[in-house]
């Protein structure tokens, strides 16, 4: 009996010295992560950083080994992501959703943490939160052209500061995940290597075109992609379209387009993108 009862104060004095190593590690890790911050500020830009976000999980989830949930990994790692986004430029998280608020509430804790939420009642209070937070509101909402409310149209801004679509939420998803979600914040996001972009095309009242003739018009400039919505906009008709890999504001294919088809689409507009999300097994 005594020497069980070593044992188990043995392997109990072994987790407090794993316990011990791994908060050293965090605090390691906070420190580099301040000298990260260092060199960003002297680039400019943000400290948010999506796409490296989305890389950091991709490895650890595709290295992991032995019975801890690598669901769980994911989400100690956004824990400690969100936190050193914190501790270089604090922020707070505007939440909508009309339908499914419990579980989009869900979606951005697991995402950002111990961050601030603060919901809205509207998808257009939330992103004027995001717009005017001087980079300090980041939106989560639901999937655009989802089974929710309809709110993307109100990313077809074209001001470099405006609210663009960053994240795809959640994202080491699943199968139990009950819904996705995506975070809205006011910069470009960068490619993560396996990417997804939304891109919006406003056509004109008179103009009568298919999704499919447009489909096959962004193609032959090089946007591989479908139409996953459109709705009707004062006298125009806005499409959204979601296209395979990144894409920037000022990407070529995007003047190519509307080189060869400026009579028919009169504006193309970057409603941002996403690093593809990973499957990840439940406990
Ligand atoms: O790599 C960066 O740019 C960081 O700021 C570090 C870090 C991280 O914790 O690893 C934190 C925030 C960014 O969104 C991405 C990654």
């Amino acid at each position: 009996m005594s020497e069980q009862k070593n044992d188990l104060d043995d392997l109990r004095r072994e987790i407090d010295e794993i316990d011990d190593r791994l908060q050293d590690l965090l605090i390691l890790r906070t420190d580099v992560v301040q000298r990260i911050a260092a060199f960003k500020r002297g680039a400019g830009g943000g400290a948010m950083r999506p796409e490296r976000e989305a890389n950091i999980l991709r490895r650890l989830i595709g290295r992991h080994r032995g019975p801890f949930p690598a669901v769980v990994v994911g989400r100690i790692w956004r824990e400690i992501i969100a936190a050193l986004t914190h501790t270089q430029a604090p922020f707070a998280v505007a939440l909508h959703s009309l339908h499914r608020p419990l579980d989009h509430f869900d979606l951005a804790r697991n995402h950002f943490g111990a961050s601030r939420i603060d919901i809205y009642d509207t998808p257009g209070q939330a992103l004027r939160a995001i717009a005017e937070g001087a980079g300090q509101v980041v939106g989560v909402l639901p999937l655009p052209a989802g089974d929710d409310e309809v709110w993307w149209p109100l990313l077809a801004a074209t001001d470099a500061a405006r609210p663009r679509i960053v994240a795809r939420l959640p994202f080491a998803r699943d199968a139990q995940a009950p819904v996705e979600g995506v975070v809205v914040a006011p910069f470009e996001p960068g490619a993560s290597g396996d990417d997804a972009a939304y891109l919006i095309i406003v056509t004109g009242d008179g103009t009568e075109i298919s999704r499919g003739r447009l489909t096959d018009r962004l193609a032959a400039a090089g946007l591989i992609g479908q139409c996953i919505d459109s709705r009707q906009r004062g006298g125009d008709v806005l499409h959204l379209f979601e296209i395979d890999g990144a894409l920037e504001d000022h990407d070529p294919r995007l003047k190519t387009l509307l080189a060869n088809h400026g009579e028919e689409i009169l504006q193309a507009i970057v409603a941002g993108g996403y690093a593809r999300p990973i499957e990840v097994r439940h406990y």
